[in-house]
């Protein structure tokens, strides 16, 4: 990126009547980018995010810093209405959240993290826009653009991220293949069916190395393999990252129109053409992974139910991934005007396609037996704002510190789930990360 755009920002800054504002002033300026991982690697100011929408040609945003930064959806929920009632633009949150608020996360990340961004780099259909936002609240006005000054000055130009390297490592599962086979038995017990039909049970695959790929680096290869799917980065401290090219959508909130999905029931995908749609017909037809699915929907539309006037389902179609294809159906609603964001993030994570059914006893096996630690691993991560707001289920994700990378997969245990099959499949969902990874 040139020099000017930082200029141009430094020149509004420099005439903003900042006496006149109030709420969140946002100065833009159009700039021309590359490769926005390679500006946002580039960058020393943290948190640095990514996050891009599994639309065609949706919007990708990197963003650095926070002016500020929300760790409960009360409080996420407050600063939206507060801001909404002085008017003007409202602007973009980003951040995700856990799993599993009760249990003890990843260290460094907060059961609920949202945050407003200093800057926002923003790469559209049209162009690119580099944005500086400022807040004009209680805080010292002054302190706030100096701050924004600061920020300005520390922008670094866009490089070429660095090359992936072939990773030595030593691998670890858990739970070990033995354990997963008794966790399945247990789930599938007569009893514990009868109770609980569905429980996710889930595995981090530990790779001990000495030297970790450059996580950017490494998301921007991932990405450019999964193209149907939501791609996400942050780093909320320069030691930690996680990333991600999730399937999934938890739901998009365009207004009042909500559309959300079950992505449940999983293949692998076959040697040829006609392997794979065989592969898939199969999958279609399956009883077992039909109730996978089936386990998502019911529990979507119940909840649903009480927020929207209106719920419609899609029938039942195949997605493909890279080394995997699922079962999907789409789902429709016309949310009731009392319903934030605040509510939907509050009753439909975790859906079954990563807890279980009923969630309460599938939530208690998993504490139970689950030893490591899943943290933001199927959690949520996106976008939110006043008008719209766009979050995917963060499956197919890895975190990557200094010393290794933890990958996570998960399978749905329902009636006729068999040990070594549902071990297969967690072995095809981290595929593509683990061929990149040995690729280098
Ligand atoms: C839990 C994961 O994926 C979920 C489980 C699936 C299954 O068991 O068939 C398929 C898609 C997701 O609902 C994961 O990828 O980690
Ligand atoms: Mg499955």
């Amino acid at each position: 990126m040139h020099s000017n755009p930082i200029e141009a920002l430094r020149h509004q800054l420099a005439t903003l009547c900042h006496a006149a504002q109030k709420g969140v002033i946002r100065l833009s300026t159009p700039c021309q980018v590359n490769d926005m991982m390679g500006w946002l690697n580039m960058q020393s100011v943290y948190p640095r995010l990514y996050w891009q929408s599994r639309d065609v040609g949706a919007v990708e945003y990197a963003t650095l810093g926070a002016v500020n930064a929300f760790e409960s959806l009360a409080a996420l929920k407050a600063d939206l209405v507060a801001l909404n009632d002085i008017g003007g633009q409202q602007p973009d949150f980003f951040g995700g959240m856990a799993f599993d608020p009760h249990t003890p996360g990843w260290a460094h990340f907060p059961a609920c993290y949202f945050l407003l961004p200093r800057i926002e780099l923003k790469r559209h259909q049209g162009g690119a826009t580099l944005s500086l936002n400022l807040r004009f609240d209680d805080r010292c006005p002054s302190a706030e653009i100096a701050q924004a000054h600061a920020c300005l000055d520390a922008l670094a130009a866009e490089q070429p991220l660095p090359r992936l390297q072939p990773l030595v490592y030593q691998r670890e599962d858990r739970p070990s293949q033995q354990e997963w086979a008794a966790w399945v038995g247990l789930v599938t017990n007569l009893d514990h069916l009868m109770r609980t039909p569905k429980v996710v049970l889930s595995r981090e695959t530990r790779l001990t190395t000495p030297q970790p790929p450059n996580p950017w680096a490494l998301l921007s290869r991932w990405q450019s393999g999964a193209a149907d799917c939501f791609h996400f980065g942050v780093q909320l401290t320069p030691s930690e990252a996680f990333i991600g090219c999730p399937p999934e959508q938890l739901y998009k909130r365009e207004g009042r129109h909500l559309t959300t999905e079950a992505l449940a029931g999983t293949t692998h995908r076959g040697r040829d053409a006609t392997q794979d749609q065989a592969l898939a017909a199969e999958l279609l037809g399956d009883k077992k992974n039909t109730l996978e699915n089936q386990c998502v929907y019911q529990q979507l539309l119940t909840q649903l139910e009480p927020l929207s006037s209106q719920v419609q389902m899609g029938e039942a179609h195949i997605v493909k991934l890279r080394s995997v294809q699922h079962i999907r159906r789409l789902i429709h609603a016309e949310l009731h005007h009392s319903v934030t964001d605040h509510s939907l993030l509050s009753s439909l994570p975790p859906t079954p396609a990563v807890g279980g059914v009923p969630r309460e006893s599938a939530m208690t096996f998993i504490r139970q037996h689950e030893r490591h630690q899943r943290g933001w691993y199927s959690g949520v991560f996106g976008r939110i704002s006043h008008t719209s707001s766009d979050l995917a289920v963060t499956i197919r994700c890895a975190h990557i510190d200094s010393e290794m990378i933890r990958l996570y997969a998960g399978a749905g245990i329902v009636a006729g789930s068999q040990p070594d099959e549902e071990w297969r499949e967690l072995d095809s969902k981290i595929a593509d990360i683990m061929s990149l990874l040995g690729m280098g």
